[in-house]
């Protein structure tokens, strides 16, 4: 059965294989049509014989190893752990794939109604986004979806669980989207209305709220200003920042009532100036929640109280920047292969809460080294570990590196689309002392990192890259 399985395939891929050409308008052919139903007709066979084989497997148990088998190399059979039986569940759930899978050759041909496969495709991804399967999974990098909405309520066995699958992410790829956070997506909306209209005044009124100091870290960012990187070398950065200049402008707005260190609101200016304030200083308020709120399922995660952390955030040290990429000649990115929206790096502080709307373009490294895009999913917040996040882990949560490039084309004109988003960077109190959490080390020689005031180390990093 076996057999006929991989026979049916084969002879799908090699009727498929023959129509290749023409798909891709290289050599046209008159049987093409024909061809490809045919090879339909194979798929949906092959599909057919798995569902019968993995039924029977189900009814009879596996088959036993036949005696040809057993009688293979020895030296061989050494070395092979025996086939893994599967379980009934795991059958049960290829049965069920198997079936959906169906419905495409079956409806391709027209022996299964379309609309049946538009309701499957649907009741896929309502499965994977309850079990929180979907998100991206690409080169041995995952970035789960999360519901949070669990850890929102009092059943301790729920909290516990989705806490654990958020330090999972943070220990793996650093990075998950959170979904169900508590801040409703009309606030969200909000948001990226107030900051398109602000990013639209005249440049010469955004420059009278011009950022000034790293210790303050507030206001105007302009174009080509800030040129994120990895390196601390002065001279490097100047050099990136005159050839590869990020193609973004941000506005930074930190704490309210930190005395030295007012925010630059535009809230003199007019009435929008107003609106954007009283908007911009909620959101600082409502991200500094859901910031608490994550910091305790970490801690519940990791197996302390889940108020571990609470003396760690109540002061609310964070800070809420808009960014906006302006639309760009998709020439620039095919002209040089090193142009960025925003260059590689990681984020300072501990964690980082990020909304972006749909245009796409945010990349994380993956273990491969490769760049996987972090698709934009409505109604989530992209989360993920900062540097000082991961060296109070003892490097057991990640920071991983992350960049802004070109949305995928849309083929549309010679520009690619503007892109706002809108990232909430916290940090510990900005009065702690931040050293390896217990725990995270054995003996006092593991720990890798020597104690290190929180304020300082985020004023240390701002520092260079302005
Ligand atoms: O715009 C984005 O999606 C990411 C921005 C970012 O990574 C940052 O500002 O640190
Ligand atoms: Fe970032």
């Amino acid at each position: 059965m076996e057999l006929a399985e991989s026979s049916a395939l084969g002879m799908y891929l090699v009727l498929e294989g023959t129509t290749m050409l023409h798909d891709m308008n290289i050599y046209f052919v008159s049987w093409y049509t024909p061809i490809l139903l045919e090879a339909y007709k194979f798929w949906f066979y092959a599909i057919c014989i798995a569902i019968v084989r993995t039924t029977l497997i189900l009814l009879r148990g596996p088959a036993e190893p036949s005696p040809h088998s057993s009688s293979t190399d020895v030296n061989e059979k050494k070395e092979k752990d025996p086939e893994p039986i599967p379980s009934t569940a795991s059958l049960l759930n290829q049965l069920v794939i198997d079936s959906l899978n169906l419905t495409i050759p079956g409806s391709l041909l027209g022996w299964i109604p379309y609309i049946l496969l538009g309701q499957v495709v649907a009741m896929v991804m309502s499965d994977t986004q309850q079990h929180g399967i979907a998100g991206v999974q690409q080169d041995d990098l995952t970035i789960p979806l999360i519901d949070f909405s669990p850890f929102l309520t009092d059943d301790e066995s729920s909290k516990k669980a989705t806490a654990a699958a958020i330090l999972h992410a943070f220990r793996t790829s650093g990075f998950l989207y959170l979904s169900n956070t508590g801040i409703p997506p009309s606030t969200v909306q909000t948001i990226f209305n107030e900051s398109a209209h602000f990013f639209a005044r005249p440049e010469a009124q955004k420059e009278l709220l011009s950022w000034d100091t790293p210790q303050s870290n507030r206001g105007y960012v302009r174009f080509g200003r800030e040129k994120v990187t990895q390196s601390s070398d002065p001279d490097e950065i100047l050099r990136l920042r005159a050839s590869n200049p990020d193609y973004k402008e941000t506005m930074e707005i930190g704490r309210e009532g930190v005395a030295g260190m007012p925010n630059k609101w535009p809230e003199h200016f007019d009435d929008d100036g107003k609106r954007f304030t009283a908007t911009m200083r909620a959101f600082h308020d409502t991200c500094s929640k859901l910031h608490m709120q994550v910091m305790r399922a970490i801690a519940l995660g990791m197996g302390y109280d889940e108020g571990f952390f609470d003396g760690f955030t109540d002061a609310a040290d964070n800070n809420l920047r808009l960014l906006h990429y302006p639309p760009v000649l998709k020439k620039v990115f095919a002209d040089n292969p090193d142009a960025v929206r925003a260059g590689a790096h990681s984020d300072y502080g501990s964690i980082t809460l990020l909304f972006q709307d749909d245009v796409g373009g945010l990349e994380v490294k993956s273990p491969r080294d490769t760049w996987v895009r972090a698709v934009p999913i409505r109604d989530t917040v992209v989360v993920n570990a900062g540097d000082l996040l991961a060296r109070w882990s003892n490097d057991t949560i990640k920071s991983t590196n992350h960049r802004v490039v070109q949305p995928p084309d849309s083929g549309s004109g010679d520009m690619y689309p503007r892109r706002y988003s809108v990232a909430y960077f916290c940090n510990p109190n900005f009065d702690r002392t931040i050293e390896a959490l217990p725990g995270t080390f054995g003996s006092e020689s593991e720990k890798k990192y020597a104690p290190i005031n929180s304020g300082d180390y985020l004023t240390m990093r701002l520092a260079a890259t302005f």
